[in-house]
């Protein structure tokens, strides 16, 4: 018997006037969905990018309404390189945020550096440590993280999901590695899209006029199929795009006002 869903809820696009802006938006959007998570199991989930995002997280620093001590924190993708070697991106999170902020250490859970000459065995572990966080609780198929926060790249990829790479299509691990990333460093791993998709809320964080014409293609043309227009939430999870004014200048996709 086949088992029917609800379609996804449509993406929502918010749009800023600068940097600033998007800055200050997203820290309260994170801080939401933060506190309605601790409110009702009393951690929060959440799963980070790198690229230019790690720095657009500035409004988290010094806002009291994070609950620091309640976070865990996964990355969505990771380059296969030490931990403090400059294409981590774990490393550009500890130095645009965690190194300014109370976090629990142990509750960044990042990859095995005992393990970079071994992808599979790296990317293995990594889907044990979201195993442990997500499999014993809920049986479901795939974890259900409270937040996934995305890059986009000019060429249309998120996380390690590349246009036209064999990735796209797995829909069984949870965690993936690749070898021949077009983007340098070429060792990476990588959530998957039905990892990505189970999230509740999921946000792509995307700025500046380099970005536009991709951004047009994926809101106004998602059938073109590039990778970040492949994230859709299984509902009633939500997508959203925080984005500026320069980045969706071509977009015809309806632009929602910013409430909380
Ligand atoms: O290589 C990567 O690129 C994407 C997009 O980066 P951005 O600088 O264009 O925002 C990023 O989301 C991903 O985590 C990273 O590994």
């Amino acid at each position: 018997m086949s088992t029917t869903h609800p379609p996804p809820n449509a993406p929502v696009l918010l749009s800023f006037a600068n940097t600033d802006a998007l800055v200050e938006s997203l820290a309260e959007f994170v801080t939401k969905a933060q506190r309605e998570a601790i409110d009702k199991k009393g951690k929060f989930t959440i799963a980070l990018s790198g690229g230019s995002l790690p720095k657009l997280l500035r409004g988290l620093i010094g806002n009291t309404a994070v609950r620091w001590k309640n976070w865990h924190v996964y990355y969505v993708d990771e380059r296969v390189v030490p931990l403090d070697d400059p294409d981590s991106n774990h490393r550009s999170c500890t130095e645009h945020l965690f190194s300014k902020v109370d976090i629990p250490r142990e509750q960044i859970y990042t990859i095995d550096p005992n393990l970079l000459d071994d992808l599979d065995e790296l990317a293995d572990s990594y889907e044990k440590e979201l195993i442990r966080e997500f499999a014993q609780k809920d049986a479901a198929r795939f974890p259900v993280f409270d937040l996934i926060l995305l890059g986009m790249g000019p060429d249309g990829h998120t996380a390690s999901l590349f246009p036209g790479h064999e990735l796209l299509s797995e829909g069984d691990r949870w965690v993936a590695y690749l070898e021949d990333s077009p983007k340098p460093p070429p060792k990476r791993i990588t959530f998957t899209y039905p990892v990505i998709n189970h999230a509740s809320r999921i946000a792509f964080v995307a700025a500046g006029a380099e970005k536009a014409e991709t951004l047009r293609q994926i809101l106004d043309h998602p059938e073109t199929g590039l990778p970040a227009a492949r994230v859709k939430p299984v509902f009633p999870g939500q997508l959203f795009w925080f984005s500026d004014d320069a980045a969706t200048a071509l977009v015809s996709y309806p632009k929602t006002p910013f409430k909380l």
